[in-house]
């Protein structure tokens, strides 16, 4: 049988319905939340992600600025608009667009952003929160992943997850909340020697380490519920995922496509993350 597609553009759709009734409400109050997102440079599919992010913030009714920076700007130059959008009260979430040229060290630009501004949760004290638990600022893919388990019914509570994928953007911190939900928690990566016998053993499956495919039918037990959060541009410009979906969809219970599965969380949950800022303004 195949499997159940989690389709991310639907959810996505539906919580941000929620988030502009929210942001109505907050803004009855007089908070309007505001982003700035800032662009170093003319990388075309960032250039996207940008539009569409400035796209979510007037579908919401939020205040949005775009900043967008040419590729030789200095790292001070950016370290300077940051300080200046920290001290913005109409700005409640910075996020600076990934990746940023190779002169920017992206470790400082990141710890430059006040932590409660800090909508991407890439900030080290926001891992730090995520980590033991506090109201953390969470990052918005991994949250995304979450959100799509927790709506389609699929609970991680009690679950065996399997991660495969260890970066600081997806793979920890995916783990890290699905420990959270109550999953017992197992991440695989490139110097796992059986990962193909752990993947197998996995309720929830995760995947995120950038290679188009990579997962096979055998990786996965029949029923089991199949998250990839990989995107890669393929030679013939169609995008797919970590896991080789035409060969998982007849074993899997449930499975994401790429595109239109975890990919439109992201941009959703910034926007949560943005109205979340907002609102601790009212304490
Ligand atoms: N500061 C950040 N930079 C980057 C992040 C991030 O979370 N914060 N993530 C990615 C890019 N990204 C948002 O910035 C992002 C990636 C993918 C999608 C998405 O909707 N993908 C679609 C396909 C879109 C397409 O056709 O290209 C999907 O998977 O269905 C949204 C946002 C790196 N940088």
């Amino acid at each position: 049988m195949s499997a159940q597609i989690i389709y991310g553009k639907q959810i996505s759709d539906s919580i941000r319905e929620e988030l502009k009734v929210e942001a109505e409400s907050l803004k009855q109050k007089g908070v309007t939340p505001g982003l700035v997102v800032i662009i170093v440079g003319a990388d075309p599919a960032s250039q996207v992600y940008v539009r569409n992010k400035a796209k979510a913030c007037e579908q919401l009714g939020y205040y949005s600025e775009v900043v967008e920076l040419p590729a030789d700007t200095t790292q001070e130059r950016l370290l300077g608009l940051i300080q200046q959008y920290n001290g913005n009260n109409a700005i409640h979430g910075i996020l600076v667009q990934l990746p940023l040229p190779k002169h920017i060290e992206e470790k400082t630009i990141i710890d430059a952003i006040a932590v409660e501004k800090d909508v991407d949760g890439f900030h080290p004290q926001s891992v730090g929160n995520l980590m033991i638990g506090d109201d953390a600022l969470l990052p918005c893919t991994p949250h995304g992943v979450i959100e799509l388990l927790k709506r389609t019914g699929n609970h991680p509570a009690g679950k065996h997850a399997v991660v495969i994928g260890r970066s600081n953007i997806v793979g920890k911190p995916v783990a890290m909340l699905l420990l959270h939900e109550n999953a017992t928690v197992t991440i695989c990566h490139s110097r796992t020697p059986n990962i193909v016998e752990l993947a197998r053993q996995a309720d929830i499956l995760v995947v995120g380490v950038g290679v188009p495919k990579m997962v096979k039918q055998d990786w996965v037990k029949p029923g089991a519920v199949v998250i990839d959060v990989g995107i890669n541009r393929m030679d013939n410009g169609k995008l797919c995922g970590d896991v080789d979906y035409d060969d998982v969809v007849d074993v899997a219970g449930w499975i994401t496509p790429v595109p239109g599965g975890v990919g439109p969380m992201t941009i959703t949950m910034l926007m949560a993350n943005t109205l979340k800022s907002a609102t601790r303004t009212l304490r």
